[in-house]
């Protein structure tokens, strides 16, 4: 099949089949639960999934590319779906195939599959390993897992920790610390990748470790031939993500709500890549989960990539809302960013760069050691008025263009050797006696460096996209030259409420606005025709349709309570104005708790007033607890006076009339 339209990335479903032990009237039930309408049969280029809960009185029902049946098995999926994408990673592409869905919903079986039916992951190798003895290719395999945001190495038998590294072209990601080990037989394939995938399903060597879920992960590689001197000529992805579980209920298997909200939020960082590049927004946060900076060079550019939606064959809320997530990316759209908002962005962009302009403090120095090779790393320091943040970014931003000439090719990086940067051995290492103190000297620091980079072949700029304290690596003797950037680049927004950013869901200001137009409406109706809408979550519309719905955010709901406070109301026109501003109060600032409670670190950094630093607090407060936010009080917990809270609403409301 294959067929995107234009998008980047396919999105279909797979109703999980029925295992032996459940009951015949099993296949009723789910017919009930569950149905496909496919406009052209098996070619349809869209096709409806619709659900109808217990009653069957209501349904709801999402596009995607395609949904295959309970019945339909792997092969098939295969056939339709993968076999193509095996033969562009032979043609220098990369693929991903990516199973998400519920808990139970069949994930594993998909890609894994079992002695019965072999998964996709295996079906492919079979091919793969086909095609790469008539053409004299060599193949490898990677195995991973990530646990809390965390990768880990499946075929060494230490499980290492992977670290992500990223090339300042952006295009070449390195995992270092992740084994890769040739495959000649599907046996042998399916002793590693089995051994490795199912760690976790043998019994803990550590007995006190808890059960723990996690994304699994395959990577092919397909090199030009079977010599030490072969190079890469692409791969292909299989991850098996995590299941989806709301975290709001409780989890069945004792599994931490932190661990459960660290997979709901990578599986949602995911779809927000796959909606960026479906949507061709100009801005993809590859950044927001460990996954997607792993996968960073197989999603997007000329890249396949196949979304699994694996849905449960009987009821299952948590398969609802993975439809709809899946839903939103595969259409790239439906994402509500008024006009107003879109100019509002790009006025705060031009803001914050011309204040950047007008030399607000901050500073660059560079150091160029001879330790090890050449080195030049930049800092950009906030405050000491030495430089301007600007100038620094223009100065890495040359070193990197300079660089970039030279940068390892596809051939030079298989022999190359990651030398990473942490925070730990920039601040610890010794200064060295160029230090720069100056932007004159920092510029010719600057210069020295990419002219030195210049004479040097095979070398490459590594840094590191991940957490900067995660990995100590030891610095490797072969490697000839490094840049390390202090990621803080931003300027300390804190107090100047500006904040520019490409991020890919409306702003609270947006969903304000959103909000503000919904009451405006109510109140624009007389109370008595009041229609009070159903409970709404989060991108899960459970109103009573058999329209498709679009996955949406939440809406302002009035209470039974509400209603008939507002119809009293009514009989005095101050009453009613009174009710209606005080309910709105009420749900402009629920929604704003609610934003705080589960918005990423870049949304929350739309917020006036809070800057990198309080983001980064509270994303670190809701991992310690699921829903930190609770009253506007809690801002204090980030440091904020009262008066300080009141004043960032205000700002955040008055925004709406401007
Ligand atoms: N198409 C199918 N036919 C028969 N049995 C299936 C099918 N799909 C899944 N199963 C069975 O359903 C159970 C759950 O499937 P599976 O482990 O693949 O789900 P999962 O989504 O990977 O689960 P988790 O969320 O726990 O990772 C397994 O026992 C599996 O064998």
């Amino acid at each position: 099949m294959g067929l995107n339209q234009g998008r980047k990335a396919r999105v279909i479903a797979k109703i999980k089949g029925f295992t032996d032990l459940e009951p015949e009237t099993a296949d009723e039930a789910s017919r009930r639960w569950i149905s496909v309408h496919k406009p052209n049969g098996d070619d349809s280029q869209t096709v409806t999934v619709s659900f109808g809960d217990q009653s069957a009185s209501r349904k709801e029902s999402y596009e995607l590319d395609y949904c295959y049946d309970r019945k339909e098995g792997n092969s098939l999926v295969y056939e339709r779906e993968v076999k193509s994408l095996v033969k562009d990673v032979f043609s220098g592409e990369n693929a991903t195939v990516i199973a998400y869905g519920a808990r139970g919903s069949g994930k594993t079986y998909l890609i894994q599959g079992s002695e019965e039916e072999p998964g996709l992951a295996v079906l492919a190798m079979t091919e793969i390993l086909s095609l790469a003895e008539e053409s004299g290719k060599l193949i490898t395999i990677s195995c991973f897992e990530i646990c809390k945001d965390h990768a880990y190495d499946l075929l060494s038998p230490e499980r290492q920790e992977v670290f992500v590294w990223e090339d300042v072209a952006k295009r070449k990601i390195q995992l270092q610390g992740l084994s890769q080990i040739p495959v000649k037989s599907i046996q042998e394939f399916q002793k590693l990748y089995l051994s490795g995938q199912n760690l976790h399903k043998q019994p803990h060597k550590i007995l006190a470790e808890p059960h723990q879920r996690s994304h699994k992960g395959l990577i092919i590689h397909v090199f030009s031939g079977d010599k030490s001197d072969a190079l890469p000529i692409g791969k292909m992805n299989f991850v098996d993500l995590a299941g989806y579980e709301d975290a709001r209920r409780k989890s069945t298997d004792g599994v931490n709500l932190l661990e459960n909200n660290k997979i709901n939020k990578s599986i949602y960082a995911l779809h927000n890549v796959i909606y960026a590049l479906n949507a061709n927004e100009s801005h993809v946060p590859y950044r927001e989960s460990k996954l997607t900076r792993m996968l960073h060079d197989s999603l997007g550019w000329r890249n396949q990539i196949l979304m699994l939606t694996c849905l449960n064959s009987s009821f299952c809320r948590d398969s609802l809302y993975m439809a709809s997530l899946a839903s939103r990316s595969c259409k790239g759209a439906n994402r509500f960013i008024p006009d107003s908002t879109k100019k509002a962005k790009s006025m705060v962009r031009t803001t914050l760069h011309s204040s950047y302009k007008k030399g607000i403090p901050g500073s660059v120095s560079a150091t160029v050691t001879k330790q090890i090779g050449t080195r030049v790393r930049i800092t950009e320091n906030k405050g000491n008025g030495k430089f301007s943040a600007i100038r620094g970014r223009k100065l890495f931003d040359e070193a990197c263009h300079s660089t970039k000439s030279n940068m390892a090719t596809k051939e030079e990086s298989l022999s190359l050797e990651v030398v990473p940067a942490t925070k730990q051995n920039i601040q610890e290492e010794e200064p060295s006696p160029l230090q720069a103190v100056s932007a004159e000297e920092t510029e010719k620091a600057v210069k020295a460096f990419s002219t030195e980079q210049t004479k040097m072949p095979n070398k490459v700029v590594w840094t590191n996209e991940d957490n900067h304290d995660e990995a100590t690596p030891n610095i490797n003797s072969n490697a000839k030259a490094f840049l390390c950037v202090v990621a803080d680049h931003t300027m300390d927004k804190e107090n100047q409420l500006l904040v520019a950013n490409d991020n890919e869901s409306p702003p609270i200001s947006a969903r304000l606005q959103e909000l503000s137009s919904n009451l405006k409406l109510l109140y624009s109706t007389t109370p008595s025709c009041i229609e009070i809408p159903p409970k709404m979550d989060i991108y899960f519309d459970s109103q009573v349709s058999t329209e498709i719905l679009e996955p949406k955010t939440p809406e302002p709901s009035l209470s039974v309570n509400d209603k008939l406070e507002i119809e009293e109301a009514s009989c005095s026109p101050w009453k009613a104005f009174s009710a209606y501003s005080s309910k709105m109060k009420t749900s402009l600032v629920d929604e704003y708790l609610r934003f705080l409670n589960t918005a990423s670190k870049e949304d929350l950094k739309r917020l006036k007033g809070i800057g990198e630093k309080r983001a980064t607090y509270i994303v670190e407060l809701r991992d310690e607890s699921p829903e930190p936010f609770k009253k506007l009080d809690d801002l204090k917990d980030i440091g904020l006076s009262a008066k300080q809270i009141k004043g960032m609403m205000r700002k955040e409301i008055g925004e709406l009339f401007s």
